[in-house]
């Protein structure tokens, strides 16, 4: 199994001016008198995690509605590593016959205890070339589909459109192209708009 998550610890890299990781027993085996307690306080756009639709759209899904399915299945990984953008040329060359999960490799977040300035993102056509493939999700190794300064957020709202969802944040550069099998399953959390995921891939058994 190969674990594809960021590891979430104090000093994560979060967004700017979004909320800080912390984790802490708040509640000590000594003052309980039996266990240790913990306390989890983070954004949930922090390391590896996917977005529900109402991240970006008021009238969007929550979490607890989205199909399990999305995030549990056969994964293509793809090395699309030193564009400064992606679009539908740019994946015109690669065989996505019978993808339903692809997870792009930028290697644009170099180092990875610094949010990064600038990565790698998704073209507005993207969208409806991965809808023609059959792709249902979409996983990509920095924080956001979309330029880090964007408002408009063109590629979030364009793969929503499709019904294409969104899994960021992925660590792939320990993973070699190809096919996998891939979990990454989001908490039931009724009411976010995203969700913390622990994602792994396995060798992939047709
Ligand atoms: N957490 C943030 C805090 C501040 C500004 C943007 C964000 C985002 O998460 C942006 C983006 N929509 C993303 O999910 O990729
Ligand atoms: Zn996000
Ligand atoms: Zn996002």
């Amino acid at each position: 199994m190969i674990d594809i998550s960021r590891r979430l610890e104090k000093g994560v890299p979060t967004w700017p001016g979004d909320t800080a990781f912390s984790y802490e027993v708040s509640w000590s085996k000594e003052q309980s008198g039996s266990v240790n307690v913990g306390k989890l306080t983070m954004s949930i756009h922090t390391g590896t995690h996917i977005d529900s639709p109402f991240h970006f759209d008021n009238n969007g899904c929550k979490v607890m509605d989205l199909d399990l399915q999305l995030y549990i299945g056969p994964a293509r990984v793809i090395d699309v590593s030193g564009r400064s953008s992606i679009g539908a040329e740019d994946l015109a060359a690669y065989d996505l016959d019978g993808v339903t999960r692809l997870l792009l490799c930028t290697s644009s977040w170099s180092n990875p205890d610094v949010f990064p300035s600038e990565i790698t993102y998704l073209k507005a056509d993207l969208a409806a070339f991965l809808n023609k493939k059959g792709i249902r999700l979409i996983g990509v190794d920095v924080p956001s589909v979309d330029p880090l300064d964007s408002k408009e957020l063109a590629a979030h709202h364009g793969l929503h459109a499709y019904d294409i969802h969104i899994l960021e944040g992925l660590a792939l550069d320990h993973v070699n192209p190809g096919d996998y099998e891939l979990i990454a399953l989001p908490l039931p959390l009724a009411e976010a708009d995203g969700s913390p995921v622990r994602a792994v891939l396995r060798p992939y058994t047709a």
